[in-house]
C-alpha cells in the first residue's frame, strides 16, 4: 500500500518504496539470469532443474517481498543507510547540529530565533513527538499507547485523541511508565527525525540542519549522531518559574516532576560543544544566539568522528521498533559491506 506524500516522512517512504522495488527487481533479474547461464553451461539435468526451481522461487517470492517492503518501513531504513553512506563517501556529512537543554530552558525560543533571524532549517522533535500520538499517524503509536495506558488518557470528546496533559501526569510521576512510553515512541520519533534530516539535506539541499531534541543526552548513544551539540541553559530556579508560567495547567509539583525526569542540566552543559546561557532577557539571548551562529557558520566548531556516527546510524536503524529480525541482519550485512568499501579506499 503506497502512502500519500503529504509530509517529509511519507515522501521519504514513497521514495524508499520505489527505490527498493527497483533494487529487488534488478537483483532478482540478475540472479535468474546467472542461474540460467550456469544451467546452460553445465548442461546437467540436476543443475538445470535446480536452476529453474530457484529462478521460479525467486520470481514467486518477488511479489511477496515487494508487498512486505511496501507495508513496512524497512525500505526507508535502507534508503537512509545508503544515503548516509554515500554522503560520507562524497566527503560531506549528513551530521546535523543538535540543539538541546532541559525542559523550559529556552530551546524553542532559540529555535524560533534561528528560523526567523538566520533562516536556519530546524527539525523540531517535540513537534514530531506530538504528531506521533495522533490516531492517523502512519507509524501507529496511538493504538500501542492506548493498549499500554488505557482509555483514561484519551480526550472525552468524539475525537478520542490522546490528552497530553493526562498522559504527562502519568509518565512524569512514574519512571517505569515513562520507560514504557519511551519504548513505544522513541524508535518512531527517531525514524521521523532521521527522515526529516535526510529530507532537509538531500531534497532541500540545506547546508546544515539543526535538530531541537530535548532528550539528546538521555537517549543512549544519540549524541554521536550530531557533529555539534549546542545546549541552552538556565539557572534552576528561573527554569522552574518559566515552566510554571508557560504551563499554568501544571501544579508546582508536576513541574518539579518534569524537571526531575531529565538528566541534570550541568551534566548536559559539560557534554556539549557550545553553551548558550539563557539567564538574561530576550535581547541578551539574541546576541548569544548571534555568536553561536557565527561559530557554526564558520564551521570550525564541528568535530570529526564520522566513524562513530556511522556505527550509530547503522545501530539505530537495525534496532528499530520491529526488533532485530531477518531484515535487520540483512541491513547489518549491507552496512558491513559498505563499510568495507570505504575502508578499501
Ligand atoms: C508526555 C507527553 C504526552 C506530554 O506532552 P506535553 O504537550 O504536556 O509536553 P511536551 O511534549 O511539550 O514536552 C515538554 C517537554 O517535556 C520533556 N519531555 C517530554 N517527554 C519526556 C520524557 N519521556 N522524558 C523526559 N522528559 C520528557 C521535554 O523536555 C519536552 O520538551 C509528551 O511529551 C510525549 O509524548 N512524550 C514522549 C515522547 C518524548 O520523549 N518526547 C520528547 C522528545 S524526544
Ligand atoms: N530569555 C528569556 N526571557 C524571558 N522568557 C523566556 C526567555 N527564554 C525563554 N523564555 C520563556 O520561557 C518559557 C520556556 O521557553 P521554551 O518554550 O523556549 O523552552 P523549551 O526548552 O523549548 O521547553 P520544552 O523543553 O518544554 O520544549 C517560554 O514561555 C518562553 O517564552
Amino acid at each position: 500500500m503506497f502512502l500519500q506524500p503529504n509530509d517529509e516522512l511519507n515522501v521519504a517512504i514513497v521514495l524508499a518504496q520505489i527505490f527498493t522495488t527497483i533494487l529487488v527487481s534488478i537483483i532478482s533479474a540478475l540472479l535468474c539470469n546467472r542461474f540460467a547461464n550456469r544451467a546452460a553451461v553445465c548442461g546437467g539435468y540436476i543443475q538445470s532443474s535446480l536452476a529453474s526451481l530457484l529462478s521460479t522461487t525467486l520470481l514467486l517470492l518477488l511479489p511477496f517481498l515487494l508487498t512486505s517492503f511496501t507495508d513496512s518501513h524497512h525500505a526507508l531504513d535502507i534508503l537512509i543507510l545508503l544515503l548516509h553512506h554515500y554522503s560520507l563517501r562524497l566527503g560531506s556529512s549528513l551530521q546535523p547540529i543538535g540543539l538541546t537543554g532541559s525542559i523550559a530552558t529556552g530551546k524553542s525560543t532559540v529555535s524560533n530565533l534561528l528560523r526567523s533571524t538566520y533562516n536556519q532549517p530546524i527539525v523540531d522533535v517535540d513537534k514530531i513527538a506530538h504528531s506521533i500520538l495522533l490516531p492517523s499517524h502512519p507509524l501507529k503509536a496511538y493504538s500501542q499507547i492506548v493498549k499500554a495506558f488505557g482509555s483514561t488518557i484519551l480526550n472525552d470528546d468524539s475525537s478520542r485523541t490522546i490528552n497530553r496533559t493526562a498522559l504527562g501526569a502519568v509518565i512524569f510521576s512514574d519512571a517505569g511508565k515513562r520507560r514504557v512510553l519511551n519504548k513505544i515512541t522513541h524508535p518512531k520519533i527517531r525514524r521521523c527525525m532521521l527522515s526529516q534530516i535526510i529530507y532537509n539535506k538531500v531534497v532541500k539541499n540545506e547546508r546544515q540542519v539543526w535538530v531541537d531534541v530535548p532528550l539528546l543526552f538521555e537517549s543512549p548513544g544519540l549524541r554521536y549522531l550530531f557533529g555539534l551539540i549546542v545546549v541552552v541553559s538556565t539557572e534552576p530556579e528561573l527554569q522552574r518559574k518559566r515552566l510554571e508560567k508557560r504551563n499554568p495547567e501544571l501544579t508546582s509539583s508536576q513541574c518539579v516532576d518534569r524537571i526531575n525526569s531529565q538528566m541534570p542540566l550541568l551534566e548536559k552543559v559539560k557534554m556539549s560543544h557550545i553553551c548558550v546561557n539563557n539567564d538574561g532577557g530576550i535581547n541578551d539571548l539574541q546576541s548569544k544566539v548571534h555568536t553561536c551562529v557565527s561559530r557554526v557558520v564558520n564551521g570550525n566548531a564541528f568535530e570529526k568522528g564520522l566513524d562513530k556516527a556511522k556505527i550509530l546510524w547503522v545501530a539505530m536503524l537495525i534496532c528499530n521498533d520491529d526488533g532485530i529480525g531477518a531484515f535487520g541482519v540483512k541491513m547489518a550485512a549491507l552496512a558491513y559491506f559498505t563499510g568495507m568499501a570505504v575502508a578499501r579506499r
